[in-house]
């Protein structure tokens, strides 16, 4: 279940199980809104002993809707609940305005001219004071930034109720993020959205923007509520929507099967069955980047790990290395024939390599020799002048490694696109920006960041979340990055398809950083490997 939905994608998803008559409408809705009352007490669940009052902010659409269902809900359970409405009760769509009838002969529904949160809410009286605030304002429906005075009147009860006094809570989206990007749509603020949210509930599955850009900052925690859409007809909808959905990004998760050694298919290994990872390295005083990468490589599993060094930094590498084997390099000529031996079938060129031609002629040589490739950091940088000359060696074993910065520079109109603050919904996302990135230069690419987006040209993207439970922020430690390039080399080496080796990567990647926790540096990613891959079974 690992799937993130477009909001198109997901209205997509709906309409297939109505048109085939399974469920409707009210029905979906009422699950939602039941989804989110379940998961409310699930997830805090002093709030059953705590004052039994809450606010409920609906909007124009479905997402109001939903609240309408949460507000009767929870009545149901002795809460004092209040709905404010933000629009028309007549111009509801007709689920939406179902709930709402149905809500308005059972309790108050305060139309928005009328939101005195100043005078109603918070003054003396602590009876009054909410406990929770459930966010029904937009969902995926959101297409551009909040109205003034809605917005206005948002700030307001947040300062009124600062971040512990209350549980924020938000039905499917926090209003104003859009769901496609988890890019706040709020040009005037800066992408300040109103409110914070503790918990963000959504349906189904999760959607791109719960885990995208600012997603997990404003959602708080997420759930996913089950609406039951996977049964039955929606096996017949996705047969028919197979071309929509074929598209559609997913969480990156490890190849437990290709990570595992030997086993009974294959009971005896020879070292070269798992390769030979070759990592180039700078000049003295700068090879410690290449060293993290190759023991990375050969912890992942390669066979057999080379680091290949300028002459006058092979006493420094030789101090260090063991189990890593060491060759002397002093460029793209000696790089050449170092190839000709044809067991070394992966190569990491880019960590502390240095900047300029050399670099250039050496990524060239190394493009030129068709081998499975991972390009990182300087091997990036140095084409920052001219982009078309690296993409015009690229080929489909190739992997491109770019952090943010180096991603600019090498595609630096794509970059601009994702940096303009986005005023209409849905917005450009990372991984459009990714996928148009891999389109262009013929090979995968990782764009990474907490959420990291793997894209491979003409493929579906894979997105690594390092937020929610999986947040890693240990990770942002000097030499993670050329860890990393060496894990996707060593799974390179051992025969893993580029975009399979990245998945597992990253995921090990971050595993390795969470069971380490506290204090960890680069190099003791490598070493909690070991930990990471038994845990999976591997
Ligand atoms: N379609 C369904 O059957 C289900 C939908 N569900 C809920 O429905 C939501 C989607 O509903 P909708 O498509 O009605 O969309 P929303 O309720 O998110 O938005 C409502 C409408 O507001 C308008 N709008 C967009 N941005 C605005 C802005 N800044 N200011 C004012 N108006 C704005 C749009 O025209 C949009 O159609 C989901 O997020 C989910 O909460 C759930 O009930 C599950 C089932
Ligand atoms: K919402």
């Amino acid at each position: 279940m690992t799937d993130l939905l477009t909001s198109a994608q997901m209205r997509a998803i709906e309409q297939a199980a109505f048109d085939s008559g399974e469920v409707t409408g009210a029905e979906l809705m009422e699950r939602a809104g039941q989804g989110v009352v379940d998961a409310v007490f699930e997830v805090f669940p002093k709030l059953q002993d705590s004052r039994p009052v809450a606010l409920v902010l609906c909007g124009p659409g479905n997402n109001g809707g939903d609240g309408f269902v949460i507000a009767r809900l929870l009545s149901e359970r002795g809460w004092r609940t209040e709905c404010y409405l933000y629009g028309d009760p007549a111009r509801l769509p007709p689920d939406a305005k179902a709930n709402h009838d149905r809500w308005a002969g059972m309790g108050t529904v305060v139309p928005f001219g009328d939101w005195r949160f100043s005078l109603r809410w918070g003054y003396g009286d602590a009876e009054e004071t909410p406990s929770l605030i459930v966010d029904a304002l937009f969902g995926t429906g959101l297409t551009r930034p909040l109205a003034d005075d809605l917005d206005k009147a948002l700030r307001e009860l947040d300062t009124r109720f600062p971040e512990g006094t209350v549980r924020r809570v938000a039905v499917d989206a926090p209003s104003g993020l859009c769901m496609d990007s988890g890019r706040p749509i709020d040009p005037d603020h800066d992408g300040e959205l109103p409110s914070r949210q503790d918990l963000t509930i959504s349906f189904h599955r999760l959607k791109r923007g719960h885990v995208l850009a600012n997603g997990p900052e404003w959602c708080g925690q997420v759930r996913v509520a089950d609406i039951g859409l996977d049964q039955g007809a929606l096996r017949l909808a996705r047969e028919r929507l197979r071309e929509d959905l074929s598209d559609m990004a997913a969480l990156a998760k490890p190849d437990i099967y290709f990570l595992r050694k030997g086993g009974e298919e294959y009971p005896i290994a020879h070292k070269y069955d798992y390769g030979h990872a070759l990592v180039l390295s700078g000049g003295p005083g700068r090879s410690g980047a290449a060293r993290l990468a190759a023991r990375a490589a050969l912890r992942v599993g390669a066979g057999l790990v080379s680091v290949a060094a300028p002459g006058t930094a092979m006493a420094e590498c030789a101090a260090h290395l063991t189990s890593v084997m060491l060759r002397r390099c002093n460029g793209a000529s000696d790089l050449g024939v170092l190839l000709e031996d044809d067991r070394l079938n992966a190569l990491c060129l880019g960590p502390g390599l240095g900047l300029g031609a050399a670099t250039r002629d050496m990524v060239v040589t190394a493009l030129g020799s068709r081998r499975r490739c991972v390009l990182d950091a300087d091997a990036l940088t140095s084409f920052a002048d001219q982009p078309p000359t690296l993409f015009a060696h690229l080929h489909s074993k190739v992997v491109l490694t770019p952090h943010t910065g180096e991603f600019a520079r090498l595609f630096p109109d794509i970059w601009e696109r994702l940096s303009r603050q986005p005023e209409r919904g849905p917005a450009y996302s990372r991984i459009e920006a990714a996928q148009e990135a891999a389109a262009r230069a013929g090979c995968t690419v990782l764009l990474k960041g907490p959420d990291s987006v793997i894209a491979e040209p003409g493929g579906r993207a894979l997105v690594h979340a390092a937020s929610y439970d999986r947040a890693a922020p240990w990770l942002a430690t000097a030499g993670s990055g050329d860890v990393l390039a060496g894990m996707i080399t060593g799974l390179l080496a051992r025969g893993f398809w580029p975009v399979r080796a990245v998945e597992s990567a990253t995921w090990m990647h971050v595993e390795a950083a969470r069971s380490f926790g506290p204090g960890l540096i680069a190099e003791d990613l490598p070493e909690a490997l070991p930990g990471v891959l038994s845990s999976l079974g591997a």
